[in-house]
């Protein structure tokens, strides 16, 4: 062993070869072998020639410690440590095994590895220490990365906010971080592993949820935003999204899947809100028209594919607006509030009562077996619909028209359900409200008709095809024409005329009634003044406004500015309002009326004695005439009742300082009755029908009469 530091002897001459291969195999190892003794220093009686490598200094440099000794070598933080370990195995008659840092001759600091153990030196009988060290400096430091890297891991796994998980596929799970743990109403995650063994149903809500994971898994290998509901430990419910992948051993093989769990319970929360909102109608909370459809659309689809019955109801209140109007917004919105409420209470769960908008609502009655047991249904709506209820201690009461059609006897799609319902809740209202209508196959002729009606009326407008019949108005007490109402005419092709009684209420209906009204009145205003420079006495000419034109056209600009472009003299101008438009509205027709009575303008009130008018309004009112519905003049004789309506109305409108007018007089008796009960004026057949320009020009007076 030529770089033995210390002498050996070796006997006889066949261990020449053996210890040359010794030689070379120590001088050629990476490391240190070594010989010491235990004591302080450890003093090195043998080191080999991997030693320079290792620890910079020659293998001279150890031997009896002649320049450094192992002691010295160590980091003096690891020395103590060293120490024990050795002192221990020796104790124990155990190898030992080290792992320090060593200060080489150059000042670097190196990880080694030391593995040695205590023998007996045959020459000396001493206990000597025998062992070998390697520098492990890079193994260290890649397993010091490799631990710090795990840390780091660690602590994002136990510290994250989102849940982390890695499960089996068959249902447990394998680890699960704080955070889940937390999610899921565990106290830990040990916890969680312990009592969740099966995902499938102690996780999830919905069945057949892991069953879905399981096959995006398998399809994909990764599951992304997968939203849904779970337990948690104390029975509550959240909503989760899961982003997870599959993990794959080198055979491609799955063995476990991995991933993070967010707690969504929040957004979801918000986007049912925003969804309930988009379907929902804010005051009542019922479905709105939106969701009415959706319904409607599967419900027929119901009825189609089992047979069963489904009937669309449409329901109105009756004279909701008054309650608005007089009462106020806040207590309408009680009501309709109150209406929804017991609306529900009279269909089943399965049933939608939808609110579309207004005092509009409506039901959807389905899996009805026949069409009379809807009627079942119905009846006790309208009772209790009626029931009176409480408004700041004021008991009220309200009622309701329904219109029903059923599918599939009158339609077999959501639109055409829906019109008929309407059409036949119409018809509900004409026959006096508080009912419902089941739709008939006439009722659907009623509104093509209308349809049809609103077409041609919209043309005739264009084209100019109506004209102006004028009824002569007479004063009993001198016979003289004193007045005319003028009332409009549309001619058709073959000579007849179609009646205003048909078509002002389409034209009401469709809005054309605006324009229409408004050409009447300037074609009236027009004509009086033509008469006038035609030499005649000008004579007042009344007009009739239509509800519409006083709810929603402003009557007192068209008015100003008719009166403006025609310059006629206001005092020729009667407006004729009826008595239920007049009441239903009252505080905005005193207004209206207030206005036109400071343009000069002279109004009366149509139809007297049909809409309920209260003393008091009248009082109030600035109207000059009241006109006596024709159906109280007529039969005056053979009912005693409307010849005292008359009188009452007469003497009313003496009392108001008004002038009394009676339409629709057609016999002698009628006006001998008018004329001794000392009425101003009449208007009727048997005075003249209406009659065109040319004719009621042969009724007028000359000027100077
Ligand atoms: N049986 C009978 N009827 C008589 C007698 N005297 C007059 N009449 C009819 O009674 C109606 C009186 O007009 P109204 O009550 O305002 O009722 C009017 C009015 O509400 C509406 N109307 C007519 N012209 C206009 C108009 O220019 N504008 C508006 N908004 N409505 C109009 O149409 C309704 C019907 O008008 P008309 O068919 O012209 O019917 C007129 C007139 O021809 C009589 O002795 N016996």
């Amino acid at each position: 062993m030529s770089n033995l530091a210390a002498p050996t002897t070796h006997e006889g001459t066949d261990a020449e070869p053996r210890i040359h291969l010794l030689d070379t195999l120590l001088a050629n190892m990476e490391g240190m072998i070594y010989r010491c003794r235990i004591d302080a220093q450890w003093t090195m009686e043998y080191v080999s020639a991997g030693c320079f490598e290792l620890t910079g200094y020659q293998p001279q440099d150890f031997l009896l410690n002649s320049r450094i000794c192992l002691e010295e070598l160590t980091h003096a933080e690891d020395r103590a440590y060293c120490r024990k370990v050795i002192v221990d195995a020796l104790a124990n008659h155990t190898r030992y095994v080290l792992e320090y840092r060593i200060i080489k001759a150059n000042g670097e600091v190196r990880w080694v590895g030391e593995r040695g153990m205590a023998v007996t030196d045959p020459a000396s009988g001493d206990t000597v220490l025998e062992g070998f060290i390697q520098d492990i400096n890079e193994r260290k430091r890649a397993f010091e990365a490799l631990r710090e890297a795990e840390r780091r891991f660690r602590s994002i796994f136990e510290n994250a906010v989102e849940g982390i998980f890695q499960s089996t596929a068959t249902n447990g799970y394998i680890a699960v971080n704080p955070a889940l743990a937390r999610m899921y109403g565990y106290e830990s995650p040990q916890h969680l592993m312990a009592e969740l063994r099966d995902i499938d149903h102690q996780v999830y809500v919905d069945p057949g949820r892991r069953h879905e994971f399981l096959r995006r898994m398998e399809e994909d290998g990764v599951v992304l935003g997968f939203e849904s509901r779970v337990w948690r430990r104390d029975g509550s419910i959240i909503w989760i999204s899961e982003n997870a992948r599959a993990v794959l051993n080198d055979a491609g093989e799955v063995l476990f899947f991995e991933g993070t769990v967010e707690e969504i319970t929040t957004r979801k929360q918000h986007e049912e809100e925003i969804r309930f909102q988009a379907t929902h109608d804010a005051l009542t909370g019922l479905p709105n028209r939106t969701l009415l459809y959706d319904r409607l659309e599967q419900a027929v689809f119901q009825a189609h594919r089992h047979g069963n019955y489904l009937a669309v109801v449409f329901f109105d209140l009756d004279q909701f607006k008054y309650v608005n109007d007089s009462l106020g917004h806040q207590v309408g919105d009680r009501l309709l509030k109150t209406v929804a409420s017991r609306l529900k209470s009279c269909v089943r769960d399965a049933d939608t009562v939808a609110r579309l908008g207004g005092d509009e609502f409506v039901l959807l009655l389905t899996d009805q077996a026949s069409e009379d047991s809807f009627t079942q249904t119905l009846q006790p709506i309208l009772e209790k619909v009626a029931t009176p209820w409480l408004v700041n201690g004021v008991e009220l009461q309200i009622t309701c028209s329904m219109g029903v059609s059923l599918c599939p006897a009158d339609a077999a799609d959501a639109d055409t359900l829906l019109k008929h319902a309407d059409a036949a809740m119409f018809r509900a209202k004409q026959t006096g409200r508080n009912n419902f209508q089941f739709f008939s196959a006439e009722m659907n002729s009623a509104i093509n008709g209308r349809l049809e009606m609103m077409t041609k009326l919209r043309r005739a407008l264009g084209a100019n095809e109506f004209t102006l019949h004028y009824q002569p108005k007479l004063q009993l007490a001198t016979g003289k024409i004193i007045g005319a109402e003028a009332l409009i005419r549309w001619p058709q092709a073959d000579g007849s005329m179609i009646s205003p009684a048909q078509f002002i209420p389409v034209a009401e209906e469709s809005g054309l009634i605006i324009p229409l009204g408004e050409w009447v009145l300037q074609t009236a205003c027009a004509q009086i003044r033509a008469w006038e420079k035609a030499g005649h006495a000008a004579i007042p000419v009344s007009v009739n406004i239509s509800p519409l034109q006083l709810e929603r056209g402003n009557v007192v600009d068209m008015v100003t500015r008719t009166l403006a472009e025609t310059g006629l003299a206001p005092q020729y101008l009667e407006l004729e309002i009826t008595e239920s438009v007049v009441m239903r509205e009252v505080e905005k027709s005193f207004a209206i009326l207030e206005q036109l009575k400071a343009l000069g303008v002279k109004i009366s009130i149509d139809d007297f004695g049909t809409g309920y008018s209260s003393l008091s309004y009248l009082r109030r009112f600035p109207v000059n005439t009241l006109k006596i519905d024709q159906s109280f003049v007529r039969n005056i004789s053979s009912d005693p009742n409307n010849a005292g309506i008359i009188q009452a109305i007469i003497s009313l409108g003496h009392t108001l300082n008004l002038n009394v007018l009676a339409e629709g007089v057609e016999t002698e008796e009628e006006f001998r009755f008018l004329l001794e009960n000392r009425c101003d004026e009449m208007q009727g057949y048997y005075l003249s029908k209406p009659v065109d320009e040319e004719a009621f020009v042969q009724l007028l007076p000359p000027s100077d009469a």
